[in-house]
């Protein structure tokens, strides 16, 4: 077990929604690496290297009128940290054909049971965008597929590729902890066709894929949608998410600069997942 010290604040907010939404787009924004969400408001988790003092300042909605959020903020032990994951992780079932639970969860009679000890990575299927992001899967044909999931945090997101049929799939994340984590739930899920790297679209060199997942972050995926559009066989699929309904104009221009164009997105509260092709 690493000894990570992270900052746990705990934001108490009124009214829940849309504010939480927005502030974890902006706390991840600066940093913030995991949220946790409970009845009044969330907890927000950074490592203590990356974290300043007065870092909030930068977080627009803290000072808007119309959102009430108070907070307060502790430090802990990864371990702590865990505890709370384990205590909030409920199983999720997407589409009532995919399971994604915890070891000690009892497993149910659902096609795909993907079982995932999320430790400190995000991908859980809780999250409105690894939720939709997995329905995209389930509505697709990977059978015989290459593909690549950028941001693969717990691996989720490949795990359920390769149940679904995918030849090879290529799982990259810039974090160390979510590249040790996945290459965990990638043995637990006793996946063979996954190789996990750590890294970023930087590692992309003269690969090509069939299918590209990438739930992220807007600025991100901004900056590395050239790269995705040159790893993409023609026909190729792109699917983006970690952004809001806002952005897509944004992001869908930026796609079609490189020959990606909009076939269909997804909703849930205020966030997004597109469908594009090359
Ligand atoms: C929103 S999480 C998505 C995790 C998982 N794929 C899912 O759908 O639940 C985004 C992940 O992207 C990783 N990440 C952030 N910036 C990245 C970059 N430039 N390249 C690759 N991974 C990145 C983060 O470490 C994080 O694990």
């Amino acid at each position: 077990m690493s000894n990570t010290v992270y900052i746990e604040y705990n934001f108490e907010i009124a009214p829940l929604q849309p504010t939480s939404d927005i502030l974890i787009a902006e706390l991840g924004a600066i940093g913030f690496e995991s949220f946790v969400e409970h009845e009044t408001g969330i907890q927000a988790y950074i490592q203590k290297e990356d974290w300043q003092a007065d870092m909030l300042k930068e977080v627009g909605i803290l000072t808007n009128p119309d959102f009430s959020i108070s907070y307060g903020f502790k430090e802990i032990e990864q371990e702590n940290w865990n505890a709370t994951w384990e205590r909030n992780f409920n199983p999720i079932t997407v589409d009532n054909e995919c399971e994604v639970r915890a070891p000690f969860h009892e497993k149910s009679d659902v096609t795909y049971d993907i079982v995932i000890e999320p430790k400190m990575s995000f991908g859980t299927g809780h999250h409105e965008t690894t939720h939709m992001m997995l329905q995209f899967i389930l509505a697709h044909d990977f059978k015989g597929k290459t593909v690549l999931d950028m941001g693969s945090g717990t691996g989720v997101l490949a795990i359920l590729a390769e149940m679904r049929g995918a030849m090879s799939v290529d799982a990259i994340d810039i974090d160390n902890w979510c590249y040790l984590n996945a290459v965990e739930n990638v043995e637990r899920n006793n996946c063979k066709q996954i190789k996990v790297y750590e890294g970023d679209a930087s590692l992309l060199k003269d690969q090509k894929y069939d299918v590209i997942i990438a739930n992220i972050n807007r600025n991100i995926l901004l900056a590395d949608i050239p790269e995705y559009a040159k790893c993409l066989t023609k026909g190729g699929q792109l699917f983006l998410s970690g952004f809001y309904k806002e952005d897509i104009p944004l992001i869908s221009k930026k796609c079609s600069e490189y020959g990606l164009n909009f076939e269909k997105n997804l909703q849930k509260n205020n966030w997004v997942a597109v469908k594009y092709v090359l």
